[in-house]
Order: C-alpha cells, then sequence, then structure tokens
C-alpha cells in the first residue's frame, strides 16, 4: 500500500506542460498534489511563466536552489535535452514542503529526449499535442506529434518503468463525425458511429487507441502499465486562444460579433481548472484503482451551460463589451460553405509566402454546425471527480483573463 501522502515524494512528469491546458495541470499538481517532490514540466516550447516560479509567488516563500542548466540523469549516455532546475518551497495545507520543478526543453518525437524525460517518473500526464484543425501543419507532422509522439511516451514508461499514464484525448476522438451526426448528451457507453477524415481527430483517435491498448503491458521491472485517456469537450478559460482571437475580432468590428451558427446548436464546454483538477485526481487515483480505471475513458465534464458555440463565448464576451448580432445566422449557411472553401484556396495560394490559417474552413464550420454534448458521471463513479470550479466561478476567472488580456497578444 503506498506510504502516506506526506512521506511519499513522487515525480510527475507532464508533457505539453506549458500549453493552455498543460500549465493549469501544472500549477495545480503544485497546489493540489501533495505527494509531488519533483515536477518535470516537459515542452517544446517553454513558457515564460515558468520564470515567475523562481521569483517566488502564490506559493509562498520560494526560493530558486540548484538552478541553472542541468542535464538530467543520462540514460546508457543518451544525450539529454538542457534542463533548468529549481527549488521550490510551496506552501499546502499540510504545511511547508519542498517541490523540485524541472524544466525541461524537448521533442515528443524524439524517442530519446522523451525516455530521458520519463526515466524516473512516477507518473506522467501526456498533454503535448498539436491542436491544429486549421492547416496551419501538415497531416504528417500533426500524425508525427500526435500519434508517434504518444507512442515515444508509452515505450519510455515501458523502457523505464514508469507505470501511470494518463493522455488528455478529445472529444473529437468521439465526433463530431464525417456525416455531421449529432452526438446530444451522450456519455463513455453512447454508441456514435465515430468516423473521420481530417488530421486531427484521426491522430488523436490513434493516439488514444495506442494508450488504451498498452494498459497491462509490462513494464521494466515486471510490474503492469496503468493508462487511461480523458477527453474533454472544447476547453475555455485563462489561455485560450481561441476566445482571445474573437474578442479582438469584435473589438475590430467596433464591438460586434455577427451570429453565424443557429442558437440550437449545443455544444460542449469545460473549464480548463476542471480539466487540469480531472487530469490531477485521475493521475493519483489510477494506482489505488488500477483495476477499475485501468484502460477506460473519460470525458472531461462541470457544470458549464449547454449552448452555441457563439451563445457561450458571449458569456464572457458580452461583460467584456461585445454585442452578438442577430437572433438567428445573419449569414446564409451556402455562403458560408463558400467562404470556408474560399479560405482553404487562399491557404493554399498563399502557403509559399505566408501562412494564412483563419478560424472559418470546411471542417471547423461542420464541428460548430453539429450539435456535440456530454452528459455523465464515470469520472465521479470512477474517482470521484467533482469538478473545483462551479459555473459562476469558471465564468468570472474567464471574464477577467479576457479583460487583463484586452484583446492583446498574451
Ligand atoms: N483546447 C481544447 O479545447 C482541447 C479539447 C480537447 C482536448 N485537447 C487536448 O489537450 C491537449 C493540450 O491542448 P491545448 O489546447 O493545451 O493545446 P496547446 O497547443 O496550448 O498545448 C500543447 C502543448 O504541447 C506542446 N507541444 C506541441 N508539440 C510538441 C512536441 N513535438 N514536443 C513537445 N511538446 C510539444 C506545445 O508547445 C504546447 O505547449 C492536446 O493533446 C489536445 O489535443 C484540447
Ligand atoms: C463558423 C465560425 C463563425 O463564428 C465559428 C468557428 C468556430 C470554430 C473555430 C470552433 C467551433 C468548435 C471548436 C472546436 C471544439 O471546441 C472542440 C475541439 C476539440 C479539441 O481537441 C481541439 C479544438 C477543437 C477542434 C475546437 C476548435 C475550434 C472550433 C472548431
Amino acid at each position: 500500500m503506498a506510504d502516506s501522502a506526506q512521506a511519499q515524494k513522487l515525480v510527475y512528469l507532464v508533457t505539453g506542460g506549458c500549453g493552455f491546458l498543460g500549465e493549469h495541470v501544472v500549477r495545480m499538481l503544485l497546489q493540489r498534489e501533495p505527494r509531488l517532490g519533483e515536477l518535470r514540466v516537459f515542452d517544446l516550447h517553454l513558457g515564460p511563466w515558468l520564470e515567475e516560479l523562481k521569483t517566488g509567488s502564490r506559493w509562498g516563500s520560494l526560493w530558486r536552489g540548484g538552478c541553472g542548466r542541468f542535464p538530467i540523469p543520462s540514460q546508457a549516455g543518451i544525450p539529454t535535452p538542457a534542463v533548468e532546475q529549481m527549488i521550490l518551497v510551496s506552501v499546502h495545507m499540510d504545511g511547508i514542503r519542498p517541490v523540485r520543478v524541472t524544466a525541461i526543453q524537448g521533442d515528443v518525437t524524439q524517442a530519446h529526449e522523451v525516455a530521458a524525460a520519463v526515466a524516473g517518473a512516477h507518473v506522467v500526464i501526456h498533454t503535448a499535442g498539436l491542436v491544429d484543425v486549421f492547416g496551419r501543419a501538415s497531416p504528417k507532422i500533426i500524425h508525427e506529434v500526435n500519434v508517434q509522439g504518444t507512442r515515444n511516451v508509452i515505450e519510455a514508461c515501458v523502457q523505464t518503468g514508469t507505470r501511470f499514464l494518463v493522455y488528455t484525448s478529445s472529444m473529437e476522438v468521439v465526433g463530431p463525425n464525417t456525416k455531421g451526426d449529432p452526438f446530444y448528451r451522450g456519455n463513455e457507453d453512447t454508441p456514435y458511429e465515430a468516423v473521420h477524415r481530417h488530421p486531427y481527430p484521426c491522430s488523436k483517435a490513434l493516439a488514444e487507441w495506442l494508450v488504451l491498448e498498452a494498459n497491462g503491458r509490462k513494464v521494466c521491472g515486471g510490474l503492469p502499465l496503468v493508462t487511461c485517456a480523458l477527453r474533454p469537450t472544447g476547453i475555455y478559460g485563462e489561455g485560450h486562444q481561441i476566445m482571445r482571437d474573437f474578442y479582438r475580432q469584435g473589438l475590430r468590428l467596433g464591438g460586434r460579433l455577427f451570429r453565424a451558427i443557429p442558437a440550437s446548436v449545443e455544444h460542449g464546454r469545460v473549464y480548463v481548472g476542471n480539466v487540469a483538477w480531472m487530469h490531477v485526481l485521475a493521475a493519483r487515483e489510477l494506482e489505488r484503482r488500477a483495476a477499475l480505471m485501468g484502460g477506460q475513458v473519460y470525458f472531461c465534464y462541470d457544470g458549464s451551460p449547454y449552448k452555441s458555440y457563439e451563445d457561450f463565448n458571449m458569456e464572457f464576451l458580452g461583460p467584456c463589451g461585445l454585442r452578438l448580432v442577430g437572433t438567428r445566422p445573419l449569414v446564409p449557411y451556402w455562403l458560408l460553405v463558400f467562404l470556408a472553401a474560399l479560405n482553404v484556396l487562399l491557404q493554399w495560394l498563399l502557403r509559399p509566402l505566408l501562412l494564412y490559417a483563419p478560424l472559418l474552413n470546411p471542417y471547423t464550420l461542420a464541428v460548430a454546425n453539429t450539435t456535440f454534448t456530454v452528459s455523465t458521471d464515470k469520472a465521479q463513479r470512477h474517482f470521484g471527480y467533482e469538478p473545483l470550479f462551479s459555473w459562476e466561478d469558471s465564468r468570472t476567472r474567464t471574464i477577467l483573463w479576457v479583460q487583463a488580456t484586452g484583446g492583446s497578444a498574451q
């Protein structure tokens, strides 16, 4: 049986730890994981916010020891990415305990870099991915990062003996499918024809399958690997760049946004803090409830209301001064289809000169116009998940963030 939480000093690795969701997972672990001894933040692009962890902040008195660029223990002479270590003294309800935060600049498509980062970790929370439905990256790159990157994480766990892996999957593993079938308040067991063509959902579906298939594999040391996958719907909250893009678009249009999606199309959304909390809880409970949770998928959910994508965004953009014009779509659907197709043509023509990647394309238009909402309590039944942030709190935090960014590039 695991030692008491206070006595255990576990090593967690968060891949994609500097992303929109990843940063919230990192902060949630520092604030709410009493067993944490070392937190490895692995990302292709290390965020400037990591710097604030060195200069003292919300975690009480912080000091930075053992700083400087240290190579993490190399594995059999494999070159390792440069890392920066800082020691944090984080103040918790249970008193003060030191947590080592190790920032690792690395690439999940590079198996040796992943193996070096995973070695010695108790838990891996794998959020790193290329979230591209706008044509920015090629299908090959999307597959490389999302599928091969996930394969590298799995193999690193097996080779180095790390037993617990939580994977950030996506609602899009299920749908909307290529036929545009609605998924109305469905759950993990709802029958639905999950057929995809777009590189992103295809990559997420294959990566999720790899993670679930790996559950039970023997890792170095002979014990079984325990995996699960979490499927967030559309995540919102502090750091959501698409929300910021809509805000900036509205500011450019004189404080107005024009309805393009019928209000009747429901889109599931979930607050980033609750998604982060679900990851932390799943990672904690995966050991204790391995038989129940191993190989399972869980939709991420909270009390966020079911609304159309645009109406939901207005919950935050309205209090920031924007107005959504029209109770019905102001633009006929056929014109949106034409404009979406035109965007694809322009993206192709301009690619030798610049990256033109607008929000509107045939895929995003189809997703936006297809009802996809979840209603489930599987995470609550399996590992006691309850949203940490109420809808009101989630909404307030998001509004404050939008106001603070003021449409800036932050
Ligand atoms: N944003 C959403 O609405 C949403 C919904 C469901 C699932 N997800 C999933 O959540 C995860 C995080 O998404 P996000 O919205 O935070 O995206 P994000 O782009 O903000 O974060 C992804 C992070 O992964 C890192 N990354 C990308 N390629 C990498 C590589 N080759 N090696 C190492 N790091 C790499 C990026 O630098 C970034 O920090 C993704 O797996 C995504 O599929 C997101
Ligand atoms: C037609 C436009 C008029 O305003 C609106 C376009 C909105 C789209 C840009 C977004 C509508 C639904 C979004 C997706 C959804 O929230 C779930 C996702 C799964 C996640 O894994 C990645 C992000 C995304 C694909 C998300 C992307 C943006 C939308 C397509």
